[in-house]
């Protein structure tokens, strides 16, 4: 059984990697299997930036290949806010329920048309005494006027996709892991995991 390790302390990107990386008999890790929590401050002005930081800040600390996300909801009535910063848009304790509120305010009045957003991310993966390699996802969708559904974490109860008519939250994780942002960076990451230590079992 191979294994990965996650750069992340977001209980939902890992519930949504253990989704996409069980399939494949890839184990998942992530940050919160270790006491020694290193915090990388995220002070990249892209997600590019963020994911290169924190997966070779995590690779370097553990000497082994690291995959790190960062990702964030781009909102064009907002210009694109909170963007890098839809972690702690409404306060560095990053609280979902908050955020939620803080974009909902911001969009009052605003009509259905003019509510369009689209989900970002970005996955780097780093390999000890090799170049960090980065692919990106997206996916579309309209800000609800009030959150629907209890699935996922984040923004999800207030994402809707029109296609689907229904929110992300509604969505099994199955689902989401088809057609999320996460899901189609990860399609592209697909390939260069496979290449990596072709034949080693234990580890990435
Ligand atoms: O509804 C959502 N469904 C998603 O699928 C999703 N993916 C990202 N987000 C939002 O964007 C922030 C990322 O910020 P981020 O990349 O810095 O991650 P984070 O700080 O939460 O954890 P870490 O990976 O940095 O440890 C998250 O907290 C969420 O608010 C999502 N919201
Ligand atoms: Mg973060």
């Amino acid at each position: 059984m191979k294994e990965i390790l996650i750069a992340t302390t977001n209980k939902g990107k890992v519930a949504d990697f253990k989704t996409l990386l069980t399939p494949l008999g890839i184990i998942v890790k992530s940050l919160l299997d270790y006491k020694d929590i290193i915090d990388i401050e995220e002070t990249g002005a892209t997600f590019t930036e963020n994911a290169i930081l924190k997966a070779e800040a995590i690779s370097k600390h553990f000497k082994t290949n690291v995959i790190a996300d960062d990702s964030g909801l781009a909102i064009d009535a907002l210009q694109g806010r909170p963007g890098v910063y839809s972690a702690r848009y409404a306060g560095f304790e990053k609280n979902d329920q908050a955020n939620m509120a803080k974009v909902l305010e911001e969009l009052e009045g605003i009509p259905t048309n003019k509510r369009t957003a689209r989900f970002h991310c970005v996955l780097a993966l780093a390999i000890p005494n090799d170049e960090t390699k980065t692919v990106e996802g997206t996916c579309d969708g309209i800000i609800a006027t009030s959150p629907i559904g209890d699935q996922g974490f984040g923004y999800d109860p207030i994402f809707f996709l029109p296609e689907l008519g229904k929110t992300m939250a509604q969505l099994s994780k199955e689902e989401k892991n088809q057609i999320s942002h996460r899901a189609n960076a990860f399609k592209q990451l697909k390939g260069l995991l496979e290449s990596i230590n072709p034949g080693k079992e234990t580890s990435l």
